[in-house]
């Protein structure tokens, strides 16, 4: 029997509530999730359904109002308990995060080389400037950018370019978790795939694990080896993705499933996800199946409570009419 590898992430029984002034609004509701070295594992959803929220409980960046309950463990520490210098060692280089909009986070007066130094400075400041000048090229060409990029400012690059640069800095202090929100979102498809195909290659070379976020499950599929489907801040389906993403067991998982075209794929079009109206308001959440409202194939017991995840095929799903016709 194989050992299983090491968990690199470890979130079980996550909830975050926000304070608001129209009261309480839960936007995660019970996640269990984990992510293994040498994993890529995806989540995927609707706007609004709790990606960001969760993914920001990682490294303890979620905003002040957000109450978190529940275990969020990264490479084996209990980041909701860990002191604040403990936290900043651990983020960079225990675990980092690339998130989305490359234009706006990379700070404009600054060149490349810069600012993707800033980090190993931080962390190694030991390093002399020509070690962390050799470490900047290195992660230049591990992004597919060359070293004169360097001394480039961020408006001189493409948006692509821009992206590779957010990886780039991700990657400086050597992390072995990653954690990227929606990172080729506002790119265009062709510089999407060369993107994800760039950090697939890395997580693979690395031996890092990659936590990746995304609306469109197409993206995920191409590139994870499980996904994770959110509706309304609940896991309603998770499994391997090819298989989630092929044969879709809940009826929401099905609607993205066809919502997106798949990369690479030229007669693909952004097909209407044949889904009507929107995701429920979090503090005031329908009875039952948070979907039903919405499902195509809700029948009244739906509305009577909400369903546990269950196994069905051999997946978890979280749908009273999942495997039934
Ligand atoms: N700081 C906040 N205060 C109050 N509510 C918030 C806050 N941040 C997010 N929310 C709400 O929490 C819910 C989940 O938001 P979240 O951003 O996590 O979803 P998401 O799936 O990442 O969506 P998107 O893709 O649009 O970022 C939404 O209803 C959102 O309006």
């Amino acid at each position: 029997m194989t050992t299983p590898a090491p968990e690199l992430l470890s979130l079980r029984d996550l909830h975050v509530a926000y304070r608001t002034s129209e009261g309480r609004l839960p936007a995660v509701r019970g996640v269990d999730l984990v992510v293994h070295e040498g994993e890529v594992v995806g989540v995927a959803g609707e706007s609004g359904c709790g990606k960001s929220t969760l993914a920001s409980t990682v490294l303890r960046l979620q905003p002040k109002n957000a109450r978190v309950e529940g275990e969020v463990e990264v490479l084996g520490h209990d980041v909701r308990a860990m002191r604040w210098g403990d936290l900043r060692a651990l983020r960079w280089a225990g675990a980092s995060i690339v998130f989305q909009g490359a234009l706006h986070s990379l700070n404009p007066v600054h060149r490349i080389g810069r600012q993707v130094a800033e980090p190993i400075r931080t962390h190694e400041p030991g390093l002399s400037r020509d070690a962390v000048d050799r470490r900047v090229e290195e992660l230049l060409d591990q992004v597919g950018l060359s070293a004169s990029r360097a001394r480039a400012y961020p408006h001189q690059l493409s948006g692509g370019q821009r992206q590779r640069v957010m990886i780039a800095m991700a990657l400086a202090c050597r992390p072995q978790l990653v954690v990227a929100d929606e990172p080729t979102t506002a790119l265009d498809v062709m510089v999407q795939a060369q993107i994800l195909d760039l950090l697939k290659d890395l997580v693979h070379e690395l031996g890092v694990g990659l936590l990746i976020i995304s609306h469109d499950l197409s993206v995920l599929a191409d590139v994870c080896d499980r996904v994770l489907v959110m509706y309304a801040g609940r896991v309603v389906e998770s499994g391997p993705a090819a298989e989630v993403f092929a044969d879709p067991l809940h009826p929401y998982t099905a609607a993205l499933s066809g919502a997106f075209p798949r990369i690479g794929d030229p007669a693909a079009r952004y097909a209407p996800a044949g889904l009507a109206g929107d995701p429920p308001d979090p503090r005031d959440l329908p009875p039952g199946c948070a979907f039903a409202p919405r499902c195509p194939r809700a029948v009244e017991e739906c509305t009577h409570g909400e369903p546990p995840l269950l196994q069905v095929g051999g997946r978890p799903v979280a749908c009273l009419r999942a495997g039934s016709s």
